[in-house]
């Protein structure tokens, strides 16, 4: 395999610059020094796409409030609706959903088997995937079983969690120097910081295309908590390069209350956008940068930009999780794997129902790359 680990080192701007100087370490397995080359700027801008054009597309639109709290009320990514029912109530709907998306434990020999004589890169959520969804964020542990499991697979494929939050706050649940970090919905990636894995030593920082945007959301951050905090409930969490509004503790009535707020601080930032999660208002860069870029990325900087060879595996809950599910489609490799309990609009290819299957097919799969290579 051509490990290679692709290392943004000036910190500066992307935006700003003409080239981008990145270092290309070989993995540890090929520990050789790293190497410098320059990217062309077009070569990242094509990724990056420059902020909106135009200001009014930051999601705000002719955006009526009700329609905004319309659309917190939704589960996220979107459930299917029946076409003869209102709720998604109906048995023979659950097993047509079923059948569309089936199980990944279900499905396990055949995810194996087109893994045969390839490398597999994990791609792991964080919320709602290896950690259940709970109401307080600050409080969403991950168990010490699914670390084990998680630091279990990262000996054995390169794996990368990649998460809403900031890298500080993921890192400082899951505490694994194993693995990748695509942390603030892709826009700060970070490499192992082990020294026997394939980051080799030290990695750190790999790539962050939004840096210039963190003064602002920090400024953000400010003004929504000061504009908030009279709404029991109501959290602002700062996640580096974007923000999260949680609502999970609002009371409904107070959620077009929040809306408003959220809208009246946007309509100054036309370089901010929102998105949805679960229970929470996401607000990010208008860059074009998403979950599905840094999977790109990562696969990129691993060496295998053009190669059949790879086969990625995505499991996520959320929306932002289906931008990844997207790009797998795009590519016709790999494996999306949506954990959801119930019918949902998805470009996954399979289905976990929640964290505890995420644990089991993890477990699966780590025992059969040890059985593979032959090792106990
Ligand atoms: O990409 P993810 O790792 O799924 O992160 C998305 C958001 O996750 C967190 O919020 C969600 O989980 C919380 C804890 O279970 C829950 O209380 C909240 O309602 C969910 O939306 C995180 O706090 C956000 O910042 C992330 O954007």
């Amino acid at each position: 395999m051509t490990n290679q680990n692709v290392i943004v080192s000036d910190r500066k701007p992307i935006l700003g610059l003409k080239t981008i100087t990145v270092s290309v370490s070989n993995s540890a397995l090929f520990s050789s020094p790293p190497t410098y080359f320059t990217f062309p700027r077009r070569k990242f801008l094509k990724l990056l796409e420059a902020a909106d054009k135009n200001n009014s597309k930051n999601n705000l639109g002719a955006g009526k409030i009700a329609s905004w709290v319309d659309s917190m009320r939704d589960s996220s990514p979107t459930r299917l609706r029946s076409s003869s029912h209102d709720s998604f109530s109906d048995n023979d709907d659950q097993t047509s959903w079923i059948v569309r998306f089936p199980s990944a434990l279900s499905m396990f020999d055949e995810i194996v088997n087109a893994a045969k004589g390839k490398q597999i890169v994990m791609f792991l959520d964080y919320d709602g995937t290896l950690s259940p969804i709970v109401e307080d964020p600050d409080k969403a542990y991950i168990t010490h079983e699914m670390r084990e499991v998680v630091k279990d697979v990262a000996l054995n494929f390169p794996t990368a969690i990649v998460t809403g939050r900031s890298i500080t706050k993921v890192r400082s649940f899951v505490k694994l120097n194993e693995i990748y970090y695509a942390g603030s919905h892709g826009m700060d990636i970070e490499g192992p910081t082990n020294e026997t894995n394939y980051g080799g030593s030290n990695q750190g920082v790999l790539f962050q295309p939004a840096s210039e945007f963190v003064p602002m959301i920090e400024k953000v951050v400010k003004i929504l908590q000061e504009k908030t905090k009279w709404i029991p409930g109501a959290m602002v969490e700062n996640n580096k390069f974007c923000l999260s509004v949680h609502f999970r503790r609002v009371d409904e009535k107070r959620w077009a209350a929040l809306a408003e707020q959220v809208k009246s601080v946007l309509i100054d930032y036309p370089k901010l956008k929102l998105t949805q999660g679960r229970k929470v208002l996401e607000i990010r860069p208008t860059i074009k940068w998403d979950k599905g870029q840094a999977l790109s990325f990562l696969l990129n900087s691993l060496g295998f930009e053009n190669s059949e060879d790879v086969v990625p595996v995505y499991i996520g809950d959320d929306r932002t999780d289906e931008d990844a599910f997207k790009v797998l489609r795009e590519r016709g490799q790999g494996f999306g794997i949506l954990v959801s309990k119930v019918p949902k609009e998805t470009n996954a290819s399979y289905s976990l129902q929640d964290p505890s299957q995420v644990n089991e097919f993890l477990k699966r799969l780590a025992e059969w790359k040890r059985k593979a290579v032959g090792k106990k």
